[in-house]
């Protein structure tokens, strides 16, 4: 089956400093695939390449065959590459229901004079995106009121309310204590799994990324160094070396391995 994306001779460099260097990777339908990589990898300059909000100095990001590259952002978006957004203090204030409900609104580009008429819409799409993400009980609740691993449940809805081939989700855990991330993480699993959607992710915690990805792929100084599963990255002789020699908390899980 041809790839949902796929990365060719990707590159980028700051000045001096080469950001990303000459990455190669396809993502299936449904995969589940981790980048990871100490601090200052290249992991989030390769995700805004994806995006397009920034421009790499050589490469082809492919959507199913169609080139991304030169495309702005929010068509790259319209095309179908989602990424998830924190909600911001606006958004707070609003109820869980319209928040989805706004995402719909923007996606299906409908304008509205009162936010009174906004409530009317897209109520069945949006309660079906938060029974996704097993958040229906709580639509009528104000965001700011919602726990934090609630509200990136939230988040990761939103993100779905496009319906994205692709799902890139940078450090979708950040703030969430572990079991928390865990969890989130199992549900985007089960979510990618019965939706068919596929996902890049980055994230620091190895127990998330060992629990949960199909596939892993390390960058150390802009370059792939590695790829495989989880039980062929743990064994790998080059990224424990780099691991190990950056004493990251991977350290500590291959202590436990
Ligand atoms: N806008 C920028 N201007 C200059 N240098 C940058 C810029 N963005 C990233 N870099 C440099 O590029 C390299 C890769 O950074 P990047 O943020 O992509 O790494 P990362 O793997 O996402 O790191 P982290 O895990 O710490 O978020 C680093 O050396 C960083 O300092």
């Amino acid at each position: 089956m041809s790839p949902v994306l796929s990365v060719r001779n990707l590159a980028k460099s700051f000045g001096g400093i080469k950001a990303v260097q000459d990455v190669n990777f396809d993502v299936g339908k449904g995969e589940f695939l981790a980048l990871i990589g100490p601090n200052g990898a290249g992991k989030t300059t390769c995700f805004n390449m994806l995006n397009g909000y920034l421009k790499p100095n050589t490469g082809s990001v492919k959507l199913n065959g169609k080139e991304l590259l030169g495309t702005p952002p929010r068509k790259i978006w319209r095309l179908g590459v989602g990424r998830t957004f924190q909600i911001t203090e606006t958004f707070l204030s609003m109820t869980v229901l319209e928040n989805i409900q706004m995402a719909l609104i923007s996606y299906h580009r409908r304008v509205f004079d009162l936010f009174s008429r906004a409530t009317r819409l897209y109520v069945d799409e949006a309660m079906a995106l938060l029974d996704l993400v097993n958040m229906s009980e709580q639509a009528q609740r104000a965001c700011s009121e919602l726990a934090y691993g609630d509200l990136k449940r939230l988040e990761l809805a939103i993100a779905l309310a496009h319906e994205p081939a692709l799902l890139l989700m940078d450090e979708p855990t950040a703030g969430m204590a572990p079991s928390e991330r865990i969890a989130l993480m199992a549900l985007t699993a089960e979510i990618v799994e019965r939706e068919g959607v596929s996902v890049v992710f980055t994230e620091h915690d190895m127990d998330v990324v060992f629990a949960h990805s199909h596939r892993i792929l390390v960058l150390n100084r802009g370059e792939l160094i590695a790829e495989g599963t989880g039980e062929e990255i743990r064994a790998n002789a080059t990224v424990q070396e780099v691991y190990l020699g950056g004493g990251t908390l991977f350290e500590e899980e291959l202590a436990h391995a």
